[in-house]
């Protein structure tokens, strides 16, 4: 179903592709980010889970530069912030809702994320499309799209440039039944086949769960627990029940 011209990666628990060390960030009075450290190693699948308003896209947009943090320190594939944009090119990405140029063709969209993205990922459009579900819709312009249309094109996007790390803020929004365990399933052979790591964030406790190796769960903005999805298995505990006893912060787990 996958085929991406990419050399096939190992998957590997060793190295670090981000690290996020003590980040703080205020928006005038209020306290976003407060001290949130976490590391995704290679070929993992991380979910940032947390209510609305808890600081997941904060997080996000930090690792793109788009928000300054006050204070913390930010590594991309072992290498500290800033950036370069070829760092960045390694990375595929929806961040809130997928934005497109709504008076050209969903092909025409993907074509100009290769122009930026680098040309030789253009042989990757149909593929991705049938990943996605579109392909039978890439003629239409983006304004004939429904919203899950949309959402699965922006995933589809996220996917064109092969990417080592996916970073996804809130990708099952807008999906279908369908939509959602196609996203599952593409998921999850992607990052089985190439080792892609991938950072998910979501406040769908249950549909993220069933695809992470590791949780990390944001409640007013700071990162109030960390546990791999094998441990709370162990301890035969449901996910929603333990987001529960964290967030109202009454049970220790
Ligand atoms: N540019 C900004 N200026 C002022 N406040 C902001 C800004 N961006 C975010 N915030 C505030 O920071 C807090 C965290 O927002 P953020 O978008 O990171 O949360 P979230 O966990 O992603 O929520 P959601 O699940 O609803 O997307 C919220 O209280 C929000 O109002």
């Amino acid at each position: 179903m996958i085929k991406y011209s990419g050399k096939k990666r190992v998957k590997c628990l060793l190295n670090n592709v981000l690290e996020i060390k003590k980040l703080t960030k205020s928006f005038g009075e209020q306290l976003v980010l407060d001290n949130v450290s976490l590391s995704l190693k290679k070929g993992m699948i991380y979910g940032l889970l947390g209510a609305n308003g808890a600081g997941k896209t904060t997080i996000i947009k930090s690792i793109f530069d788009f928000v300054k943090p006050d204070s913390g320190e930010i590594s991309l594939f072992n290498e500290k912030m800033p950036q370069s944009v070829e760092q960045f090119k390694k990375i595929g990405s929806i961040i809130e809702t997928p934005v497109f140029y709504e008076n050209m063709t969903v092909k025409e969209n993907l074509l100009l994320h290769c122009d930026y993205m680098g040309e030789q990922f253009k042989n990757n459009i149909d593929r991705v499309l049938k990943d996605v579900g579109l392909f039978n819709e890439k003629e239409k312009m983006i304004n004939q799209l429904s919203l899950g249309m949309k959402q699965r094109l922006g995933i589809g996007r996220a996917l064109l440039n092969e990417p080592e790390l996916l970073i996804l803020d809130e990708p099952i929004n807008g999906l279908d039944p369908e939509g959602i365990i196609d996203f599952r399933n593409l998921i999850l052979t992607i990052n089985q086949t190439y080792g892609t790591t991938v950072l998910i964030s979501s406040h769908i406790l249950i549909e993220v769960f069933k695809i992470v190796d590791r949780i990390g769960i944001v409640a007013k903005g700071k990162l109030i627990k960390e546990v791999s999805k094998k441990d709370l298995e162990e301890m035969d505990l449901d996910i929603e029940e333990y987001y529960l006893s964290l967030v109202k912060g009454g049970v220790s787990v």
